[in-house]
């Protein structure tokens, strides 16, 4: 039987889940693929991984041919320090102008575009780019980025004092909505599912003990966030009190929140029930 193909988003944000896995401290009979969120999310569509992090939004468009993993994500409630978007005016001001979207993100554009439309009331052209943020700004007012490429333009906006506004889009959602924000799922191909139960259910649990190790060794993962990214330590430890792995009831009631806006955008076509491994209606 071919290894089951598991995708490992290659952002910080990931590690607390890997770190085990990549330390060998738990087995794993897999082929890791390790890529940007929308690379992943591309090969797991196509059929090319079985398990994967899937950007949350995608979960909702795809949602017939996949099922979430329990216990798991990438999430945060408020502030994430990694989904950002640099202006060189206020958000309110950015009506009528170009906004560059970082071509790795699929989760942070549709809740940028979800908070435009029902938060800041502006309507503005996109263009999707490489995430390099002063290629960005010298096509646009305003450039989306999401994980290690927020966090190290941030440092590099902070430590040059470029008077770029940064925002936070966990941090506006919050303020919007009071809620959590879960920007990617670990799912799985209902088809693979479907004839690999037990396989689905052994890597399940391999997932949810090496995240539980990973929280444990934080100290450890920050000190290789930094190695990994270049960010300073200082960073990569607020990171890591900052980003969530749960999936529980306050995530799956944020994911639909977020869901409601997308839909009330025309970003997803219709209302979402999610369906996760393990449980009823899965
Ligand atoms: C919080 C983050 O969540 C992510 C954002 C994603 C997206 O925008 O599609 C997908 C996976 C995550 O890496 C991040 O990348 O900083």
């Amino acid at each position: 039987m071919s290894r089951l193909r598991l995708g490992q988003l290659d952002y910080i944000n990931c590690l607390p889940v890997y770190h085990a896995l990549e330390e060998g401290l738990l087995p794993l009979e897999a082929e890791l693929v390790k890529k940007p969120p929308n690379v992943l999310n591309r090969l797991f569509m196509s059929g090319q991984l079985d398990v994967s992090p899937l950007s949350s939004i995608e979960y909702a468009r795809n949602k017939d041919s996949c099922i979430i993993l329990p216990g798991l994500s990438i999430s945060a409630d408020g502030r994430v320090m990694s989904i950002l978007l640099f202006s060189k005016v206020p958000v309110t001001e950015l009506e009528g102008k170009k906004v560059c979207l970082t071509e790795s993100s699929a989760t942070g554009v549709a809740l940028l575009k979800v908070l435009f439309d029902h938060y800041y009331h502006v309507d503005v052209d996109y263009e999707t780019t490489v995430p390099e943020l002063s290629g960005m700004m010298e096509r646009a007012d305003g450039a989306l980025l999401i994980g290690d490429n927020a966090m190290q333009a941030h440092q590099y906006v902070e430590e040059h004092h470029i008077p770029y506004h940064v925002t936070d889009l966990g941090e506006t959602w919050k303020q919007f909505t009071g809620a959590k924000m879960v920007y990617a799922v670990w799912v799985v191909r209902k088809a693979y599912a479907s004839s690999n139960a037990a396989a689905v259910n052994y890597l399940s649990n391999i997932l949810i003990n090496s995240k539980e190790i990973g929280h444990r060794q934080i100290t450890a993962v920050a000190a290789k966030a930094q190695q990994r990214s270049g960010l300073p330590l200082s960073v990569t430890e607020d990171y890591f009190k900052t980003i969530k792995h749960d999936f529980g009831d306050d995530e799956r009631k944020a994911l639909l929140t977020f869901y409601d806006y997308a839909y009330k955008s025309g970003l997803i076509d219709e209302r979402v029930k999610l369906r996760v491994w393990g449980e009823a209606g899965a």
